[in-house]
């Protein structure tokens, strides 16, 4: 037998994709000829200001196509080997576990309450986990209801672990297994004792929750009373605490609210994971974090064991700040409508990102090493700290609590790292809640240089980018069991707000300090994995191009004006159109996906790329230049009783309401309907240039047309389902304006 102790702890595996990759290369050489073609026709003299402006737009599509191809190129995937773990480390290492929420409304304490208890029941000896919830709102609710789960964890986190439950948050188990037909009559009747009791602790937290019980601010709850969402001191509580250090009893649960004053800035989660971070390192202090979203519940118990392979391999892992597992969703809607599951994104361009320097940090669902939050590049974390820190830069950047100080020693000695220190975490409670207070960051590095960057409401991705700056690498971490499941945006509305959210905050980290082209230039990103990165960051710039080429289109039908080729020359559009799209098809299929979800993730690709990432780009244009600052809007997350109750008739269909989110994508459905009506009633300008306007133009707006065409439905429907008269309004306005400078001003 090999020896167990020189093997490695997790494998890298290279895909081949030879034919992908001919593919890709031969949609570039398409592309290539449309800029050729357009070049040689200065020669020709057709250069015009709609040609100019189309070619800008090619010249951007063909920059982006770049990206994608490069992000493709040589994708990677990890396998872990767990067992294996335990014959090269003699002890697991700690691990601290943190979740955030940040309005009991949105994200009903209920959703809260399961991935915590998911967290509590992990495979993993107990003693080295603690979990720790960050409330934003501090709420009396989502208080309330961890501690009712800490009660109800008592009974849970054993019968998952004797029975070996794999999905261990109780409203994905009981809406799975829904009833105990299999197993011995001891599992029947310790299941049915444990539905009950799972249905009475919902019951009750909902019933609390939607105010139908007159709650008591008594005891434990009494700090809650007159404290508002922004105004209010920190408050940390040790709800669950293993205090005799047992490996089968229960992880530590700790309930943070981090002060909020008026008139400061709190960076939103990015604000809340540092106050965690100071949190866990008084009171635990492991050398890694997970950190999971209120909604990301755990759906494979030894996922720890795997991502700690990769963290503690001791070859290549040395240089990894973090371990990253996909993003995937329970009840997703079928054939993913709104394009929010992600699926073909994650497939091709992660694991892409997995051969290069690693993926982006996605914000959940990953592991960090805590001295890489901590501001350590690999070097220094490997071989100390040259010298002692002095005093004084310590407290600069760490603040100025000498027990949290403490800890950060401990950390970069790498000792602490699987023994507890004997000390309870309640004994720590008023240090921690003077590392909560909002000033506590003043003049720190917090979230400047270290810990979670403020300054983007993406701010997942600067942080990730900060660390792979300093020369870490990154991993995905995919076993074959599913690691983390949440809750997808439910509706069109929710899902266009967390677009326009992520398209601004990628705009502003794109223009920041902390852009992937400055760590190529200034730090250790690598040249492929930095050019990798700006297919996300450049999601807002994409939208300014993919609008100006849908009004260019317009404007050609409506002037009769021409941009592509005519005749012959057609044929390198259309080729690109048709083989881009069997290629994008054939990615869905091989997949196994359907071709219903293919094109509802084609359409819907155009349809936020030119709406709410275009909003999202202004609204960043507006922060960069120190107008106005950007807010953080929280994503709506589905009750499980909403999903039980069937409250699905909505499920997939597109409703609508006042919101900005649709004025953008009206307007531009209107003007595309506008130009092929000029078209059919032949109300188009005498063709004032050599080159009138061919089907090349027209084809242009009508495939937008069928893109928005769930808009167009929403034009005549009624209700929900219809298009608010004002909005209506509001885009005939702004189209009705397009079009009249479309005529008046024929730019040739
Ligand atoms: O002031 C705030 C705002 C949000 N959150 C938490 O941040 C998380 C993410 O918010 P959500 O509304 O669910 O955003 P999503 O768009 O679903 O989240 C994705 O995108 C975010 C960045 O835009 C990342 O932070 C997330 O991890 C990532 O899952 C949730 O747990 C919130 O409770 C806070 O703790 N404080
Ligand atoms: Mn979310």
């Amino acid at each position: 037998m090999a020896n167990q102790e020189n093997l490695p702890l997790y494998d890298k595996i290279w895909i081949k994709r030879k034919f992908q990759r001919s593919i890709d290369i031969l949609i570039l050489l398409l592309l290539f000829s449309l800029l050729c073609f357009r070049l040689f026709s200065i020669i020709n003299n057709t250069f015009t200001i709609p040609w100019f402006l189309a070619f800008s737009c090619e010249s951007w599509f063909t920059f982006t196509w770049i990206v994608i191809l490069n992000a493709k190129w040589s994708p990677a995937v990890t396998k872990t080997h767990p067992n294996r773990l335990l014959q090269q480390v003699q002890e697991l290492p700690r691990v601290d576990l943190f979740v955030t929420t940040a309005d009991h409304v949105l994200e009903p304490p209920i959703i809260t309450l399961n991935t915590v208890l998911s967290l509590l029941a992990l495979d993993y000896p107990a003693n080295k986990l603690a979990c720790y919830v960050s409330d934003d709102a501090c709420s009396v609710f989502t208080f309330y209801a961890l501690v009712e789960a800490s009660k109800f964890a008592k009974f849970w986190v054993p019968f998952c672990k004797k029975y070996n439950i794999q999905v261990r948050a109780p409203f994905r188990y009981f809406s799975q297994v829904t009833e105990s037909e299999e197993g011995s009559p001891e599992f029947k009747q310790e299941w049915l004792q444990m539905k009950d009791m799972y249905d009475n602790l919902s019951r009750k937290v909902e019933d609390v929750t939607r105010n139908l019980l007159p709650f008591k601010f008594e005891g434990e709850f009494a700090v809650f009373l007159n404290t508002e969402k922004r105004n209010h001191p920190s408050i940390v509580k040790v709800i669950l605490e293993n205090k005799d250090d047992l490996s089968d009893g229960l992880p530590h649960l700790i309930y943070v609210s981090r002060e909020k004053k008026p008139n400061y800035e709190h960076n939103y989660k990015a604000g809340a994971m540092n106050v965690l971070t100071r949190v866990s390192g008084l009171m635990t202090n492991a050398p890694f974090m997970l950190n999971v979203d209120c909604d990301m519940v755990v759906s494979n118990p030894k996922i720890i064991q795997h991502a700690v392979c990769i963290l503690m391999d001791s070859k290549n892992g040395k240089d990894v700040a973090f371990v990253q597992c996909f993003q995937q969703f329970y009840d997703g809607i079928k054939d993913d409508p709104f394009g929010n599951q992600w699926v073909a994104a994650f497939e091709y361009i992660i694991r892409g990102m997995g051969g290069l320097q690693g993926p982006f940090y996605g914000g959940t669902n990953t592991f960090h090493r805590r001295n890489a939050i901590y501001g350590l590049d690999p070097h220094e974390n490997h071989y100390g700290k040259k010298g002692k820190l002095a005093e004084k830069t310590l407290i600069q950047q760490f603040g100025s609590s000498n027990e949290f100080l403490k800890s950060v020693t401990h950390a970069f000695e790498g000792s602490n790292y699987s023994s507890s220190n004997g000390i309870s975490p309640s004994s720590f409670i008023d240090f921690a809640i003077q590392v909560s207070d909002c000033g506590y960051e003043n003049s720190t590095s917090w979230g400047n240089q270290m810990g979670w960057l403020y300054g983007s409401i993406s701010e997942d991705v600067p942080t990730g980018l900060n660390m792979q700056r300093k020369g870490w690498r990154s991993e995905c971490c995919m076993p074959d069991q599913t690691a983390f499941t949440g809750c997808a945006p439910g509706g069109l509305l929710t899902t266009m707000i967390q677009q326009k959210r992520w398209a601004s905050g990628l705009t502003v980290v794109f223009f920041g300090k902390h852009s992937p082209v400055m760590g190529v230039l200034f730090g250790k990103i690598q040249i492929r994995a930095g050019l990798s990165y700006c297919w996300l960051t450049n999601w807002g710039l994409r939208s300014v191009f993919e609008v100006c080429y849908a009004a260019l289109v317009a404007y050609c039908v409506i002037t009769n004006t021409g941009i592509f080729p005519n005749g012959f020359g057609l044929w390198i559009p259309l080729t690109l159109f048709v083989i881009y799209t069997i290629h994008t098809l054939q990615e869905y299929l091989s997949k196994g996906l359907s071709l219903r979800h293919w094109w509802n993730n084609q359409r819907m690709v155009t349809m936020r790329t030119t709406s709410v990432w275009f909003i999202g780009f202004l609204r960043a244009v507006i922060k960069l230049l120190g107008i106005s600052d950007t807010i953080f809007e929280i994503t709506q997350k589905k009750t499980p009783s909403s999903i039980a109750s069937g409250d699905n008739v909505d499920a997939g269909r597109f409703t609508f309401d006042e919101s900005s989110a649709f004025v953008v994508g009206t307007t531009i459905l209107l003007v595309q309907l506008t130009a092929i009506v000029v078209r059919i009633l032949g109300l188009q300008l005498e063709a004032n240039s050599r080159n009138g306007c061919g089907v090349g133009e027209l084809m242009g707006s009508v495939y937008l047309v069928v893109c928005y065409w769930p808009f167009l439905k929403g034009l005549f429907a009624r209700g929900k389902y219809g298009i608010p008269l004002s909005t209506i309004f509001k885009s005939a306005l702004l189209s009705f304006t397009f079009v009249h400078f479309c005529r008046i001003g024929v730019i040739s």
